[in-house]
């Protein structure tokens, strides 16, 4: 059996490698930029106002004009303003030829069609927003690598884009294994349990921006297992098995990828839960088997999935805890296992939730994460330092 840390450093190598796919742009959120973007165009594509007010030609110590005329903002028709004039002139609108500097209505007295500058100093070109003097077009306007915020789907909209190369979300494969297993909305006979794996697997995936996802669900029977995993293959990026990995009699799922020309990375970590997790490669594929309890499921997904498959996407994957808190009780262990713990985080403080047997799901109801408590420790008192992982 090997540690987590020789678990992770494995996966680290075998990610396979990226893809790339052209998304419409709003389907890009949270993804990340595949290539340099470039912009297509000059922002703002012409000098305009930033203010309700009114255009003049800049001359020092002048501080009446006649007003003729006005431009909306979207205005087709822009007039040509006159030696000593001035022009009304809204937020947005194109300047007109001849004006370089606008002053806002505040420091502005209108007398019919005479304006006369109240208060302020007019500095030559004020409130002008030059064309280009954001973005020229060609700049690099998104470097590859960046993770796409709703603000980037904003910079990228305002330049005309509507396709975006990003790095592609694998497409998964679930495979839920067991004869005992019903899913919700049909009745339970004595002895059989609901798929509580599926949904939890499939919406893990879509938090994690992936949306091509198969779930499918197989009997403890070694031709259907492998006839499930041989067809998988033919399809998924990535593929999550569920159940049958341990040394039952019904267990299948190892020797069904055996079969299928699976490469195994590993088998079973010294950790609790998840000890019987088992993680492979195919060609560009990647499959991890998971054991079937569900505690042990999402540990696993968490500990193992997740970052590989944020690794994959170009994110910052998180193969390590992001904090370190205090325990609020002392706790004892098995020193040949690494446990992660369900958790609640406090201001101050981890609190270890009741109910972490891998059958016993209860805590996550309110669980907002794990805490890490590495192999080789039997004990750590109350206020020790624990490395949390949030969720
Ligand atoms: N003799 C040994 N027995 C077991 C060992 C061992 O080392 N020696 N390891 C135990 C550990 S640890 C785990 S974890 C489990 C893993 O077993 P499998 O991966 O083969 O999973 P199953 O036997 O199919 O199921 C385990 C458990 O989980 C329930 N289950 C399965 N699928 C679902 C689902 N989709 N939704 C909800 N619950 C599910 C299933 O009914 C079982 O209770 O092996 C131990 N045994
Ligand atoms: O390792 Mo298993 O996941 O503890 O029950």
């Amino acid at each position: 059996m090997i540690s987590v840390s020789q678990a992770k450093a494995i996966l680290q190598k075998n990610i396979p490698p990226r893809k790339s796919k052209l998304v419409p742009l709003e389907k890009a959120i949270g993804l990340i930029c595949g290539v340099d973007i470039h912009s297509p165009m000059h922002v703002p594509s012409f000098d305009n106002s930033a203010m309700d007010g009114y255009a003049i030609a800049w001359e020092a110590r002048k501080t009446r004009w006649v007003l003729e005329g006005e431009i909306a903002a979207g205005a087709k028709d822009i007039p040509i303003l006159s030696t000593g004039k001035a022009i009304r002139i809204f937020t947005g609108a194109p300047m007109p030829d001849g004006a370089d500097t606008v002053i806002q209505q505040e420091w502005i007295a209108v007398e019919g069609s005479t304006l006369s500058l109240q208060s302020g100093e007019i500095i030559k070109g004020m409130h002008v927003r030059k064309e280009g003097t954001q973005t020229k077009s060609g700049d690099i306007i998104m470097k590859a690598g960046t993770a796409i915020t709703p603000g980037g789907i904003g910079l990228l909209a305002s330049v005309g884009i509507q396709h975006v190369s990003v790095i592609a979300p694998p497409s998964v494969g679930i495979i839920i294994t067991g004869n005992e297993i019903k899913e919700v909305g049909q009745p339970l006979e004595h002895g059989e349990i609901y798929n509580a794996n599926g949904p939890l697997l499939t919406t893990y995936l879509q938090q994690e921006g992936i949306e091509a996802i198969e779930c499918i669900r197989v009997e403890d029977n070694p031709d259907m297992v492998r006839q499930a995993i041989n067809k998988a293959l033919t399809i998924h990026d990535l593929i999550l098995l569920s159940g049958g990995i341990s040394v039952g009699d019904y267990d299948f799922v190892k020797e069904g990828l055996e079969q299928a020309g699976v490469q195994e990375l590993f088998y079973k970590i010294k950790q609790k839960p998840g000890k019987p997790l088992y993680a492979g490669i195919k060609d560009e594929q990647m499959i991890f088997a998971l054991p079937g309890n569900p505690a042990s499921v999402i540990t696993c997904f968490n500990q193992y999935v997740k970052p590989s498959i944020r690794q994959w996407m170009g994110k910052n994957p998180g193969w390590e805890p992001t904090l370190w808190l205090p325990l609020n009780s002392p706790m004892k262990k098995n020193p040949d296992l690494t446990f992660f713990l369900k958790i609640k985080t406090h201001p101050e403080e981890v609190e270890i939730l009741q109910g972490q047997e891998s059958f016993n799901l209860i805590a996550f109801s309110t669980a907002d994460g794990f805490a890490e408590i590495p192999e080789g420790v039997e004990a750590m008192e109350k206020g020790e330092k624990v490395g949390v992982y949030l969720w």
